[in-house]
């Protein structure tokens, strides 16, 4: 299985990126990991809804049909980390070949990606901002793999 983490925006946080590169580097010994940085779409005089249907065109274009897709929302489901890391490992066990997470851009998601979602997960139930949510879904995710692997990372 590969998982795609395909953000809208860049990461415009030195910061931040180097967080990122760090919790990568440290899930690749688990699984295959690909994060996908979107252009913006900034141009002018565009309403927050043609921004998100300009950002959908982008996102659509990058999704196959056979991927799953889950959308990071805080309107989304809420999980503890052990039982996300059993949904991760039920995924596996079932042949998913690539699950592909979405991190929208400041409006959050057009419609039709909406329709496209298999699911949608929340992180919180408060609302983070694209940066910062691609570093915690990743602390995450590493977490979810020490748990699979039952290392002494995570404490209950
Ligand atoms: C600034 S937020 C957009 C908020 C916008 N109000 C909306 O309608 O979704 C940018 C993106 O970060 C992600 N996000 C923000 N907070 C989140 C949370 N608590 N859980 C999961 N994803 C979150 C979502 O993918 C969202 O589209």
């Amino acid at each position: 299985m590969i998982i795609s983490l395909l953000c809208v925006g860049k990461t415009d946080s030195k910061e931040i990126s180097s967080l990122l590169e760090d919790y990568e580097k440290r899930l690749r010994h688990y699984i295959r990991f690909e994060r996908i940085e979107l252009p913006d779409v900034k141009r002018k005089n565009l309403s927050p809804a043609q921004q998100k249907s300009a950002e959908a065109e982008l996102i659509l274009k990058k999704l196959s049909p056979p991927d799953q897709v889950i959308l990071l929302d805080e309107k989304g489901k809420e999980f503890r980390s052990v039982e996300w890391s059993a949904q991760l490992e039920s995924k596996m066990i079932q042949g998913t070949k690539r699950l592909v997470f979405l991190v929208g851009g400041p409006y959050g998601f057009d419609e039709q990606i909406y329709q496209r979602a298999d699911s949608k997960i929340s992180l919180s139930r408060m609302t983070f901002s694209h940066q910062m949510v691609r570093l915690f879904f990743i602390e995450q995710l590493y977490r979810a793999f020490t748990i699979i692997r039952n290392e002494p990372y995570h404490h209950e």
